[in-house]
């Protein structure tokens, strides 16, 4: 059994007088501790595929297991992560980050001490009093990070958490993001449109086509690059070649659609 399924998901988003097929026949078994990314042209349902993971759109056909329990609701199993941080103005980072495990109702002595423990790993401990405003866009996104891992899920949805960021923020985040999923063993599930985050950051990558979103192609990021940081992935002759593949596979989807 596969620790994460997604078993034949369908979707078509219905209004008063249309109809959009937005995900076919989308069947993909994960393994604790994979990372996956998936990469395609715009309006391809990426989003859609996050939100039925977490639980938040009912499939029309199909279902999503974990450790082979279906998942129909939101659940503290599943972290959600998006390109903004939607970190509360008004509070500050350490009551920001705790808020999770308040609506949880799992805040005690040793979750909060947990949580202050992932502030240091992301480099904020002195930042737990600032205001949100105060910190810059990567500071924040690293503290939605704990936020979202403070409640201690067993996956991540990540929906372009880096796209608003600077390329050299982007690519200090990448690096510590990876090494802290690394620690804790998360599952996780990035969408993005940048093919060199998800080849230096995936151990496999998801092509879906569009209109409607299916999968096209799975490729399965080499050995070599894998045991490397997302920094150094970025320099190995591999990963342009695998870069110059997606593109070219992409390009393709892009112009036939
Ligand atoms: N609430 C909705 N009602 C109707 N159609 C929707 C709704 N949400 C998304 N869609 C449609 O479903 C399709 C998939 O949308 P989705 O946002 O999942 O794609 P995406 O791959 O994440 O796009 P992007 O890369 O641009 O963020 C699109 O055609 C979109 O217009």
């Amino acid at each position: 059994m596969a620790f994460l399924t997604l078993h034949h998901i369908h979707h078509t988003y219905f209004t008063k007088d249309s109809a959009t097929i937005a995900l076919k026949d989308i069947h993909l078994l994960i393994e604790e501790g994979e990372f996956i990314s998936f990469l395609g042209p715009s309006g391809c349902g990426k989003t859609t595929l996050l939100s039925i993971v977490a639980g938040l759109i009912s499939p029309t056909k199909g279902d999503v297991f974990l450790q082979g329990k279906r998942i129909d609701k939101e659940s503290s199993s599943i972290g959600y992560m998006l390109q903004q941080d939607y970190l509360f103005p008004w509070k500050t980072i350490e009551e920001n980050i705790l808020i999770g495990l308040k609506i949880l109702k799992q805040l005690n002595a040793q979750t909060k001490q947990q949580a202050k423990k992932l502030l240091g790993e992301m480099g904020l401990e002195e930042f737990e009093h600032y205001y949100p405003r105060q910190l810059s866009g990567g500071m924040r996104q690293r503290a939605a990070l704990v936020r979202t891992l403070s409640t201690n899920p067993k996956i991540l949805l990540l929906d372009e958490p880096f796209s608003a960021l600077d390329f050299q923020t982007k690519l200090k985040l990448e690096d510590l993001v990876a090494e802290t999923i690394k620690k804790y063993r998360k599952t996780v599930l990035l969408v993005t449109h940048d093919i060199g985050e998800a080849i230096a950051m995936s151990d496999r990558i998801v092509l879906l086509s569009p209109k409607p979103g299916k999968i096209y192609k799975i490729l399965t990021v080499p050995e070599v690059l894998r045991i490397l940081s997302p920094f150094h992935t970025r320099q190995h002759s591999t990963f342009s070649q695998l870069f110059q593949t997606i593109w070219k596979e992409l390009d393709h989807l892009e112009t036939n659609r």
